[in-house]
């Protein structure tokens, strides 16, 4: 790959209250797809000058047009592939019988290697043009499906962590680990077949990574948790994802979880007894959390993957993400596809608003601490951090990805809210300059794939309508 330099509109997230837009900026990339420099604002008369003071001679220049911008891409940091051609499906069920009815048959499918394999190139290409450029995914219980998932998102190019689902009870017959070692060893084995994928020579940690997925307390053993926790132990930098707390149906059902586990006082108290809950533990929903259970998750650094679109389809409630925010711990933004029914993190940055619109509906009126996010709406600059940086840090990789800044790699995207996207929604003029930031907000709330017109990851281009066509 030759470097590269892009000028042009850039968006950079910088924390959950603020953001970079940049209408001229200069980004070098190296030929290793990591950021050589950035100078923040360079006029048009200046580029050539500024390039040749940091050694770029002859280097091809990308000059973004009207209506473009850069911006790191997007992290789902949960969702379930093989649900994905079930998209749209069940939304009659809540949680328990969603599983039951439309989820698990979905997923037994995959004990078939032929349906994985003619199944999961389009779901993940689905996933990248979304612009998504590091997901977490959830496989299903089938080892060898699992790791024809890693193959197909390491061949694509996409970031990863990839897991098989531990499962051996209170599932169906159909779809079931047969016991607590077997999940052990077929999660042991995916493991090295993950690691074995050709790393890239230039990427802080490899592109696709293995992932542990207790799939959640109810479907686990008590040994099978044990065994969990001892192979998380022998891997400290492994990171861990499940669900937590998701559903008023769980909570109800919370006795039954609790006699299945009654040597732990909470739904968080179980990942905590059995050592999977920690800094790189990534717990989905986290809807109905109390008290006690926000403070150990804050105090093991552990994090919510935020999934809105899931949590109001399948009638699971509001997570009140404000109070997440406040209370020091970590939160990104998840697709739960197909409990949500868009693989697109812009379908979960529209839920999310509207979760905090309805949090905030709920306060009006009362006085809120100053620049607390408790009861507030989310704003833009929340927005972009949830979805970028906030998932880099969920996944501990903000060294690396999740914003732009010289040495990081360049997990990109390329947005264009110009009329030939073919996005009516956004229809203004390409001559004349359109505010950066209202650019940023319009895409956020009408934007889709058409408007995101090149995927990047480590500096390649993986997707996006560009790549596509
Ligand atoms: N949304 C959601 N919640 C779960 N809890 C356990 N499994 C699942 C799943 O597949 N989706
Ligand atoms: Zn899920």
């Amino acid at each position: 790959m030759s470097p590269i330099v892009y000028y042009g509109a850039v968006i950079n997230p910088v924390s959950l209250t603020s953001l970079k837009a940049l209408p001229r900026c200069l980004l070098a990339v190296a030929s290793t797809g990591n950021i050589d420099w950035i100078v923040e604002d360079v006029e048009d008369s200046m580029v050539q000058e500024t390039m040749a003071a940091h050694g770029y001679i002859d280097v091809d220049v990308v000059c973004l047009r009207e209506g473009e911008f850069l911006m790191p891409g997007f992290f789902d940091t949960h969702t379930h592939a093989p649900q994905v051609p079930n998209m749209g499906s069940g939304q009659q069920y809540e949680l328990l019988d969603w599983l039951e009815n439309i989820t698990f048959p979905m997923e037994s499918r995959f004990s078939d290697p032929e349906y994985a394999r003619s199944t999961y190139p389009s779901v993940v290409r689905r996933i990248i043009d979304s612009g998504t450029t590091t997901c977490c995914y959830f496989g299903t219980i089938h080892l060898e499906a699992t790791k024809i998932l890693a193959e197909i998102v390491h061949e694509s190019g996409q970031r990863a962590f990839v897991g098989k689902c531990n499962m051996n009870q209170n599932s169906p017959a159909h779809y079931i680990e047969p016991s607590a070692d077997a999940s052990i060893s077929a999660t042991k084995t995916l493991f090295s077949h993950i690691k074995q994928l050709p790393p890239h020579p230039h990427s802080a940690e490899p592109l696709v990574q293995p992932i542990l997925t207790p799939r959640f307390a109810i479907t686990c053993t008590s040994a099978l948790l044990k065994s969990l926790g001892e192979l998380a132990a022998s891997d400290p930098n492994l990171r861990i994802q499940t669900h937590v707390s998701e559903n008023p149906d769980e909570p109800s059902k919370i006795a039954f979880t609790m006699s299945l586990f009654p040597e732990c006082s909470s739904y968080t108290g179980v990942y905590e007894t059995y050592g999977i809950l920690r800094e790189n533990t990534i717990l989905a929903h986290g809807v109905h959390l109390n008290d006690e259970e926000l403070a150990l998750i804050a105090k093991r650094r552990a994090g919510i993957s935020h999934c809105p679109t899931s949590n109001f389809n399948l009638n699971s409630g509001v997570a009140p993400i404000g109070l997440y925010l406040d209370r020091g711990i970590k939160v990104a933004l998840g697709t739960d596809v197909s409990g949500g029914y868009s693989p697109s993190i812009l379908n979960a940055i529209q839920n999310a608003s509207i979760a905090s619109k309805v949090i905030a509906m709920r306060h009006r009126g009362e006085a809120a601490a100053p620049g607390a996010f408790s009861n507030r709406q989310l704003s833009v600059a929340s927005l972009l951090y949830l979805s970028t940086l906030g998932g880099a840090e969920l996944c501990n990789v903000e060294k690396s990805v999740g914003s732009f800044s010289t040495g990081m790699s360049f997990d990109a995207l390329v947005v264009s809210v110009r009329n030939d996207a073919g996005n009516p929604a956004m229809w203004g003029s390409d001559s004349a300059p359109r505010d950066l930031a209202g650019m940023l907000e319009q895409f956020f709330f009408t934007g889709d794939d058409r408007n995101i017109s090149r995927v990047y990851v480590q500096g390649k281009l993986i997707g996006g309508t560009v790549f596509t066509r």
